[in-house]
């Protein structure tokens, strides 16, 4: 090869790399925009996602919300083991689903023994979505729904208003389903959009809607007041920064990094070619 020929490819690769970094780092704060607390709601049409196994869950954005223990005076109420769930949201056809995985190498499904606890998971919302209640499950005027998912197949629509407050609702509107594999486990709620009674969520907002997450790890000694929780999120109807546009915008910018690379090392591969030609035997 000659000196010609090698420092034509060598810039052409120099610049496909300068290309493509400056791509990749420009292109990522833009997927990466979505404010903190937000968890975007992805709208389907026919979209059967009751199932937490459902093929249709792997295109909807997921998103990694901490968890922390939470501030109860029960014994031993910081000592707590999970701390992270990741959260998928979807409106399709009359029905809204929440979608939440968290890591729990531990499968605790009966609570028959002495001193046995089962794993669960819950999310709450505000009854009245005008206002944000006290994150520790409502208050007296502001209160919340809380849906609750038990390790032993328990489903419960709960309105509380302030911790002790529990109540179930009589005729539960959620469903939820569960599944456990290789140490994670992954629940799926779903209820309908139209809210049917006056202390139900309205989930048909288009507006932001105030959620919260808990999680209990039975293994470890977790029941009621001792549970992992998150602050409030909110969730957003629509497609949120890390939904359909912002992945569309980036997969073009992509698209086009890789034509310019694939270009510009064409062209220093012909170039080098046609000194070296030019240059003889
Ligand atoms: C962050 C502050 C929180 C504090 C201090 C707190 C405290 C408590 C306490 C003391 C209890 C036992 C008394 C009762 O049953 O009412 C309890 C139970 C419960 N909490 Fe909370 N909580 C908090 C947040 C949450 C959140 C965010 C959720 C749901 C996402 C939640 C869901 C529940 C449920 C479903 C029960 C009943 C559990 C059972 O029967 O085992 N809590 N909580």
């Amino acid at each position: 090869m000659t000196d010609e020929r090698t420092r034509a490819l060598a810039t052409a690769l120099v610049v496909g790399a300068l290309v493509l970094g400056s791509t990749i780092a420009l292109a990522s704060p833009v997927v990466d925009a979505r404010p903190a607390h937000e968890i975007p709601v992805t709208e389907r049409s026919d979209a059967d996602l009751a199932s937490p196994t459902a093929k249709g869950w792997s295109s909807v954005p997921a998103s990694d919300v901490a968890l922390s223990s939470a501030p109860s005076s029960v014994p031993n109420a910081a000592d707590t083991s999970v701390e992270r769930v990741h959260v998928q949201a979807v409106r399709s056809d009359g029905q809204f689903y929440v979608r939440l995985q968290w890591e729990d190498p531990t499968r605790n499904t009966s609570s028959e023994g002495p001193e046995q606890f089962v794993d669960a998971a819950a999310v709450q919302f505000p009854a009245d979505t005008s206002s944000r209640p006290p994150i520790a499950m409502g208050g007296q005027d502001n209160r919340v729904n809380v849906w609750y998912w038990g390790g032993d197949g328990t489903t419960q629509e709960i309105l509380a208003g302030g911790a002790g407050s529990t109540t179930p609702f009589p005729s539960p509107a959620v469903d939820a389903n569960a599944a456990y594999e290789d140490g994670t486990w992954t629940v799926v709620y779903t209820r309908s959009v139209a809210s049917e009674s006056a202390n139900r969520t309205d989930l048909d907002s288009t507006d932001t809607l105030d959620v919260a997450f808990a999680v209990w790890n039975g293994g470890n000694g977790e029941r009621a007041g001792r549970k992992s929780v998150s602050e409030w999120h909110y969730f957003l109807a629509g497609t949120g920064p890390q939904g359909p546009p912002y992945q569309t915008l980036l997969w073009t910018v992509a698209g086009i990094a890789i034509v310019a690379v694939v270009g510009v090392t064409t062209f220093g591969v012909r170039r080098a070619r046609g000194g070296n030609d030019g240059g003889g035997s």
